[in-house]
């Protein structure tokens, strides 16, 4: 059928409706879904069933044939069973040959069989057109209509009239259809919808291990050195004092985090004297999760803000106000206000409130909506400089927060340092070797690089751009 769909009504006469009939083989979940959908948009719908007369639930104005004579009847069938029962359209070969199967099938787990489904039917029925489709959008978001979060239709097959006649029909349905080309890709098209978060994978690990790390370094340094040392149950602490220092030191690391890899590729290409060399892959892959870390630090510092405006109703907090008060009463005297003091509170809490707030700017604009609405400059400045300006209010807020305790022996529980230098670590290091990057003499030279000029490595001589076709990959 080469129909264009994309505008389907439902027509009237007797040709067109012919050539807007589409056939699904089997009426289970998927098969009448699908149907549904089908018939909303306009089609006329025809399904082809082991038993033809017992097939109940199906949606209204469908007519229920054998297989045959539906796959008869319309030029384009949609293969609604499972791969486990494909064998029966070996016996249909000559009533499907020429025509479109469109394979919506999935898998229990990835790479289950050597060939993908949709290739499997195509050596079964080779003289088909076999098209790989739908098995990104579900049974339920077809019937719901809650499409939102799905409206991506992987479309690939070997004949290029067979894909597009498809792609016509996903957009006749208000999907979106996405040409991943031939029949090859039908394995990789089926692996998706199994995959959980693939982006999000090592950034949730780096995240947990942090997590857990700093988690049970706090526990050490407060409340088992406490319990040993001093004998005193604090233990209650982990439930808010000890989560509050976990979630700001993670979610500061974090942030670093998504700046290192910036900073490694500079200076590996300031090293190497180009830019068109591949970067190593641990490089590559830490790249390509700099907004899922950043969006794990910004809900980290989230709930740092939260945990923190919580502070005051305390009961531990009131309690030691109200001590503090009593004791001064009792023993007479007034302690006095500390200038210095006051300045550093404010201080941190306004470093903290401003990084928060860019933090929150960093994480609306990566949002894709957002992301789309300005152009590439706006977006790298959105991104990188307003980016360095909270890490830098972030790392602020943490040095004016611990000020000098790291100087003070006492602090150190069994030799360990506060929990709060722990996070300085990463960010300071990163912030350090940006300065060293943005001075002129080598900030200049990166430019140059990044424009293409290139350093020969053999003959001292220089190229300019162009003149070494490697691969390109920033
Ligand atoms: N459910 C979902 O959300 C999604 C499903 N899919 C895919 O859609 C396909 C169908 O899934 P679903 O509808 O859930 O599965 P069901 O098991 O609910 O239905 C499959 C249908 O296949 C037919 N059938 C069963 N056994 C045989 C057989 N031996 N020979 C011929 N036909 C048979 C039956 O129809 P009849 O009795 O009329 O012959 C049956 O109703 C699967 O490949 C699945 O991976 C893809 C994306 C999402
Ligand atoms: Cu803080």
């Amino acid at each position: 059928m080469e129909a264009n769909c994309s505008n389907m009504t439902p027509l009237s006469s007797d040709s067109a409706e012919k050539e807007n009939t589409v056939c699904i083989f089997g009426t289970g979940d998927y098969g009448r879904s699908l149907g549904f959908k089908m018939l909303q948009s306009g089609f006329s719908v025809i399904y082809g069933s082991r038993n033809p007369s017992s097939a109940s639930l199906l949606p209204k104005g469908a007519e229920v044939l054998s297989h045959s004579e539906a796959a008869r009847k319309s030029q384009i069938i949609f293969v609604a069973v499972q791969r486990d029962h494909y064998s029966f359209v070996t016996k249909l070969s000559k009533v499907l040959e020429g025509k479109i199967l469109v394979d919506v099938s999935n898998n229990l787990k990835i790479n289950q069989y050597s060939e993908s489904n949709a290739e499997y039917l195509a050596q079964l029925v080779p003289d088909a057109k076999v098209v790989k489709a739908f098995n990104t959008v579900s049974a339920w978001a077809l019937q719901s209509g809650t499409l939102d979060a799905s409206r991506q239709v992987f479309v690939c097959s070997n004949d290029s009239k067979a894909k597009h006649a498809v792609m016509d029909i996903v957009r006749a349905l208000g999907l979106i259809p996405h040409d991943h080309g031939s029949l090859a890709a039908s394995k990789e098209v089926e692996n998706y919808p199994l995959q959980l978060f693939p982006t999000w994978r090592l950034p949730l690990y780096i995240c947990a291990g942090l997590t857990v790390l700093i988690f049970l370094y706090c526990l050490i340094t407060d409340i088992i050195y406490s319990a040993i040392t001093e004998e005193k149950d604090i233990s209650f602490r982990i439930a808010i004092s000890i989560a509050n220092k976990v979630f700001p030191i993670v979610s500061l690391i974090l942030l670093a985090l998504v700046y290192i890899p910036g900073v490694f590729a500079a200076i590996i290409q300031l090293y190497r004297g180009s830019k068109y060399k591949r970067f190593p892959d641990w490089l590559d892959q830490w790249m390509l999760c700099r907004k899922q870390l950043g969006l794990i630090a910004l809900s980290y510092a989230l709930l740092h803000a939260i945990y923190t405006l919580v502070i005051p109703i305390r009961y531990y907090v009131r309690y030691r106000i109200n001590s503090n008060i009593i004791t001064q009463i009792l023993k007479n005297e007034t302690r006095t206000f500390d200038n210095t003091l006051a300045w550093r509170t404010d201080a941190y809490i306004a470093l903290g409130i401003l990084g928060f707030f860019f933090y929150v700017l960093l994480g609306i604009t990566s949002l894709p909506s957002v992301s789309n609405a300005v152009n590439w400059r706006e977006f790298r400045f959105v991104q990188s400089k307003l980016g360095y300006l909270t890490l830098v209010l972030c790392t602020g807020h943490a040095l004016i927060f611990g000020w000098d305790k790291f100087l003070s022996f006492s602090r150190y529980r069994w030799y360990l340092p506060p929990a709060y230098t722990l996070s300085l670590v990463v960010p300071c290091t990163v912030l350090v070797l940006k300065l060293i990057l943005i001075l002129p003499c080598l900030d200049r030279r990166i430019t140059k690089i990044r424009q293409g000029w290139e350093k020969s490595s053999s003959a001292g001589k220089e190229f300019e751009n162009g003149d070494v076709p490697l691969q390109t990959k920033m």
